[in-house]
């Protein structure tokens, strides 16, 4: 009893403690909610990046260009001085608050055997007054939707806190015997259903859009072979488009549902520590669903996981489950009917045959996907198309995305709520696609294939799983803001997605051409496919930015830039800690907490000991190797990618200071002789835009509603708060400014720049040196896999060559360089990299790629464009990237 009430106390102490230090964070202007309202976003303005992006000041798009003429020649010593005061005030309420936890967290041992493996936790299943004083939201969506930001949350958003969704018994309030006994059972019998799944194939196949299809490709039959008759034709082609529905639709069952839901329990009981969602972000999507209008889902896609994750969590709170659209490489026996009966539809990874658009297929899907969003269904897909093999989140994909905000413009639908998501895992049940990154071609799905893996997994422990829900928006909103943005009035969209007038729709009425051509995905004008794309970069930036960081992420990080030759635990465990707290000042999650030594020895073993060797130094002290060479390498690439995207704007920067000062950190001299080195402001942001440009396939770093000169100047800010750059006197010289760089200019000329304006890198302190390291290192493996590109591309002068050919060619080179020891990171070989690259040659119309004769059937070839001046761009990158490498 008296135990009982000495507890009691110590939780009431520990609860007053929490929430003095909350005031006294929030009268510090700290993150002290996990929700920041707009207006306390703002005064953030030493934030992260992403939340400067994110800022309202980007919607008054009239005082922009006032603000950018001022940017950074307000730079000067107030400013600074100003940011330096609330950068301290803000590290002090930190340590204040830190202190404060940590004498209330009784200290946990090390130890080495790694049992404490056993009790390791994450922090943020407890009380959400112990963790609104510290745990960051991200995700607001973006300024360019202020109805969907004012509206779309939730009014306790401050008091709900982070759920362990495996463990429900605490969901259970005053539970009776069945439910203490069997809580799992209990709690899945209580799941409400309201919703109904109804079987839509029927008004599928006699939609108009199947049916023009199906005409269609009879008329074309007829016209091929006279002597066919009409209606044997037209029933095998109406067979073919049942047969289509058939294999594709999804068969929702709730029983199945509960009962899969039930088994996720025990099974991902048994392989995960913990599956944590927010409260507040599924009762904002609960929310949502009252409004009636479709919801849909659309998580990066890092997992087969994934599938299931989102709709489990769905269920588990009581709402829609989404109908999923899965690849047909899935549609196998036992795996196929249980992804079906849990909203799985399975759509063709190639929707097309043999080269020929197949318009029955694309007409059965879209009807389809229509008809769910009529009846107000939820839909999930993957707009990355498949699974990332490097970690970062892949280019997406417009097809699915054309169907929705092509049956908004029809008015199929009068608006539809968007939600990324972003689900972050300690530990991949795939492993790291590091055959795949090799060149080894994938391993087909089969029933064989999912037993022995899902035996072996019973035998992993795959750590903690984190699912992250930004803030929704809606497309309505999304279209029409993008419209104003780029002074599209609606209608002027239309002609390639309006619906069809009789059957035929006004862009393809003169040539006769029906709607279900002009409709169909990826059909679509210029205009329609730059908002699609322009919506599809807007959810992968945000699902992105909302990326919660994992220990393993953070451990492989520090590994691949800071500690490739190894580093004793303490090492670790200290730029474990200053890599978290500098994480979190750029707004970013993470998905652990507790004493750094321990969380380090938790992430090495997820990791696992083929990618991290253990030893003894001479004086007993713990040392980790990391494995840095090929293969195993990727592993640690794969894990520290969700990292370097926080970074990799201040990478681009330095690297672009390093071409425009023409200078290399090799050759800076030692502390005594060296000064610091100036560089062109307008140079600087040039070769920055081109870099931006051509990483975008690796990073979305800005997005159409920003002006990538902010996103330039935001980072610019963080280096000169950090010391690395300096804004000079008046009177300071150009000392070792670079020519000009006008062939990469790729916008207007930025008025705000002003000649003559210089920005000074500091390569005098030792510290600074070390901070130019790290960020150049961010980049380090991507900057090493373009450049082999655009030197590899040099082969092309001779002759063209078969894409698959030069692609083999490339990759070979690339790994020889990794194994001869000639790049400084091997894990520049990594073949999705080597794709990115050459896919953004090909954007910066350096090379091009072909079918001989026009004939698709016919391989592809890849030719060295011959315009004047695509020789002298490529050796400028290829400078540019050299300057990066130095
Ligand atoms: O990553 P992939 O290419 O194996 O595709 C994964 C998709 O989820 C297949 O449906």
């Amino acid at each position: 009893m008296m135990i009982t009430t000495k507890m009691s106390n110590v939780a009431i102490m520990n609860s007053i403690a929490h929430r003095i230090c909350a005031r006294i964070m929030s009268s510090a202007n700290i993150h002290t909610h996990n929700y920041p309202t707009g207006d306390t976003w703002d005064n953030e303005c030493f934030a992260s990046k992403g939340q400067r992006k994110y800022s309202d000041k980007y919607m008054n798009r009239t005082n922009r260009q006032k603000s950018q003429n001022n940017r950074l020649s307000h730079t000067d010593a107030k400013i600074i001085e100003q940011g330096k005061q609330r950068w301290q005030d803000k590290c002090n309420s930190l340590v204040t608050s830190r202190t404060q936890k940590k004498k209330e967290t009784k200290p946990q041992t090390v130890n080495l055997n790694v049992d404490f493996l056993a009790n390791f936790k994450i922090a943020p299943v407890v009380k959400a007054d112990q963790l609104v004083s510290y745990r960051t939201f991200m995700g607001f969506t973006c300024p360019c939707f202020p109805e969907s930001r004012k509206n779309i949350t939730s009014e306790n958003i401050l008091q709900d806190s982070l759920q362990n969704v495996l463990n429900i018994r605490s969901e259970l309030r005053h539970p009776n015997r069945f439910e203490l006994l069997f809580p799992y059972l209990a709690y899945s019998l209580q799941r409400k259903s309201p919703y109904v799944y109804p079987d839509l194939s029927l008004s599928v196949l006699i939609s108009s859009r199947v049916q023009d299809a199906v005409q269609q490709n009879v008329q074309k039959t007829i016209e091929s072979e006279p002597n066919a008759k009409m209606e044997k034709i037209l029933k095998i082609e109406k067979q073919r488009s049942k047969k289509i529905i058939d294999r594709m639709k999804a068969c929702i069952s709730y029983w199945s549902v509960s009962l899969f839901g039930y088994s996720l329990f025990k099974f991902l009981g048994l392989i995960l520590r913990s599956l944590q969602v927010h409260r507040s972000q599924l009762n904002i999507i609960k929310d949502l669903e009252q409004k009636g209008h479709p919801i849909i889902f659309l998580p990066l896609h890092k997992s087969h996981l994934d599938y299931i994750i989102v709709t489990w969590i769905l269920w588990i709170h009581d709402m829609r489950v989404p109908y999923v659209a899965a690849g047909d490489n899935l549609n196998i026996p036992i795996i196929g009917p249980i992804l079906r009966a849990l909203g799985g539809f399975f759509i063709r990874r190639r929707l097309d045959t043999n080269g020929k658009r197949d318009l029955i297929y694309r007409s059965v899907l879209q009807s389809y996907m229509q008809e769910l969003l009529q009846e107000g269904q939820s839909l999930e897909f993957f707009i990355e198309g498949g699974r990332s093999r490097s970690g970062k989140a892949l280019y997406p994909k417009g097809g699915l995305l054309s169907v929705i905000v092509d049956s908004f413009l029809q008015s199929c639908i009068q608006d539809a709520y968007i939600v990324p998501i972003s689900i972050s895992y300690e530990k991949l049940m795939e492993g790291n696609f590091i055959d795949e990154q090799m060149g080894l071609p994938k391993q087909k799905e089969s029933v064989w294939g999912t037993i022995r893996a899902l035996l072996h997994l019973f035998y992993g422990d795959y750590g903690n799983i984190r699912v992250e829900f930004p803030q929704p928006f809606s497309l309505k909103e999304f279209i029409e803001s993008y419209n104003i943005d780029n002074n599209i009035v609606m209608p002027n969209l239309l002609p390639a997605l309006t619906p069809p007038v009789n059957g035929v729709s006004p862009s393809s009425m003169s040539s006769s051409l029906s709607s279900s051509t002009s409709l169909c995905m990826f059909n679509v004008s210029k205009e329609a496919r730059d908002l699609v794309q322009s919506l599809a970069e807007h959810i992968v930036y945000s699902s992105v930015c909302s990326t919660v960081l994992m220990s393993t992420n953070i451990l492989a990080f520090l590994l691949l830039t800071k500690y490739r030759q190894g580093a004793t635990l303490k090492e670790l465990a200290d730029s474990f800690k200053e890599l978290t707290d500098l994480v979190k000042s750029r707004n970013r999650d993470i998905g652990f907490s507790g004493k750094s030594e321990d969380i380090v020895l938790y992430a090495a073993a997820m990791l696992g000991s083929n990618v991290l060797k253990r030893s003894f130094t001479e004086i007993g002290d713990v040392y980790f190797k990391p494995a840095i060479s090929l293969p195993s390498v990727f592993s640690l690439s794969y894990n520290s990618a969700p990292v370097t995207n926080v970074f990799a704007m201040e990478s681009v920067i330095v690297g672009a200071c390093f071409y425009a000062g023409n200078f290399s950190l090799s050759d800076v001299g030692n502390s005594m002789q060296r000064t610091d080195i100036s560089v062109k402001r307008e140079e600087l942001f040039a070769a920055s835009q081109v870099l931006c440009q051509l990483f975008k396939f690796e990073y979305i770093l800005s997005l159409g509603c920003m002006q990538i000169d902010d996103i330039i100047t935001d980072a610019l800010d963080l280096l000169v708060m950090d010391e690395v750059l300096r804004i000079p006197a008046l009177e300071v010289t150009n000392r070792s400014s670079k020519k000009g760089i006008d062939i990469f200019s790729l916008g207007d000329e930025d008025d705000f720049l002003q000649t003559n304006n210089t920005l000074m890198v500091n390569t005098s302190q030792d510290e600074c040196i070390e901070k130019l390291k790290f960020y150049q290192q961010v980049l380090m493996p991507v900057c090493e896999s373009y450049l082999v590109t655009a030197n590899h591309v040099k082969t092309l002068m001779d002759s063209d060559m078969e894409e698959e050919k030069f692609m083999t060619s490339l990759h070979n080179n690339a790994k020889e360089r990794a194994q001869r020891n000639l790049t400084k990171c091997s894990e520049s070989a990594a073949q999705e990299t080597l794709k990115n690259a050459v896919r953004a040659l090909h954007d910066l119309r350096i090379i091009t790629t072909y079918h001989r004769d026009g004939d698709k059937n016919n391989p592809k070839l890849v030719s060295l464009l011959w315009e004047n001046d695509v020789r002298q761009r490529l050796y400028d990158l290829i400078d540019l990237l050299e300057h990066m490498r130095e």
